[in-house]
């Protein structure tokens, strides 16, 4: 579980955050949402230790991020897992070279342990045999599924994935989409989604926030969220011509 209690963050004179609280369960999908610019990625920032809050606490199972001495915040580190956009491969390695990465550096593990776990992962993903191709001989989807298997393979306890659909057409979403879901569920993991794609929200949202202007406006889950009452909520989740039809028929 990870907790935010009252997370603040400026840049100079510029609030981005403020006050914000949350509480990401194990084993569930947890969303953070926003319009562009409302500070979903410096939340996101925040919670991984890549900014530091300018008040507030970030627990992870208690253990507080934010003050933790350096062999702490190493600890932590080594929990986490992250799909970024893109799924930011290593071009010049190969799909096995790059999901072992994070147990080359962050484990003393025997090779041949490395690579069973490694092939575990990219079954669990679905994709067997797919080990000595390179990033650049595979699908966008197939790439998100190899960033997925590399965030992973070190047992994470917390996973983090930015705007894990960008370039995907909606049909590949939805299926890496449900993989995120089911391995948070499988592995029992915290996993925080930073997306603005409202077919994830549906799909997956067991626990979201809504952060605008600066604050948390809104928490709940994918079937409460069309009926908040909250303008600027709404504005968001009936952006598009799907979700108003659909506002249509609640
Ligand atoms: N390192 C930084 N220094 C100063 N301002 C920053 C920094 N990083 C982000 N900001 C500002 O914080 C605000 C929130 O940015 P952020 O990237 O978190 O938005 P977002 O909700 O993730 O947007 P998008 O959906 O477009 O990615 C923006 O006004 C941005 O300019």
């Amino acid at each position: 579980m990870i907790e935010l209690k009252n997370v603040s963050k400026s840049f100079g004179d510029k609030q981005v955050l403020n006050g914000i609280d949350a509480t990401f369960e194990k084993g569930k999908t947890n969303l953070i949402i926003g319009a562009s610019g409302s500070g979903k990625s410096v939340l996101l920032k925040n919670i991984v230790g890549l900014f530091k809050p300018d008040e507030g606490e970030i627990l992870y199972d208690n253990r507080n991020l934010v003050t933790a001495d350096r062999d702490l915040k190493t600890d932590i580190r080594r929990e986490i897992g992250m799909l970024f956009q893109g799924g930011a491969l290593f071009d010049s390695m190969n799909v096995e070279q790059n999901v072992k990465f994070p147990l080359d550096v962050l484990t003393k593990m025997p090779e041949d342990e490395k690579l069973d776990r490694v092939n575990e992962v990219l079954a669990r993903v679905k994709l067997e045999n797919t080990n000595t191709k390179m990033p650049s001989e595979i699908s966008g989807g197939m790439q998100k599924r190899v960033g997925i298997a590399r965030a992973i393979v070190n047992n994470s306890k917390y996973l983090f994935c930015d705007e894990p659909n960008s370039g995907l057409d909606p049909r590949t979403s939805i299926k890496i989409d449900q993989l995120l879901a089911e391995i948070t569920e499988e592995y029992q993991i915290t996993t925080v989604i930073v997306t603005h794609d409202m077919n994830s929200v549906m799909e997956i949202g067991e626990y979201i926030i809504f952060i605008c202007n600066t604050r948390k406006l809104w928490e709940g889950n994918n079937e409460g969220i069309a009926h908040s009452g909250i303008e600027e909520l709404d504005d968001f989740v009936f952006a598009n011509k799907m979700m108003r039809k659909f506002r249509g028929m609640v």
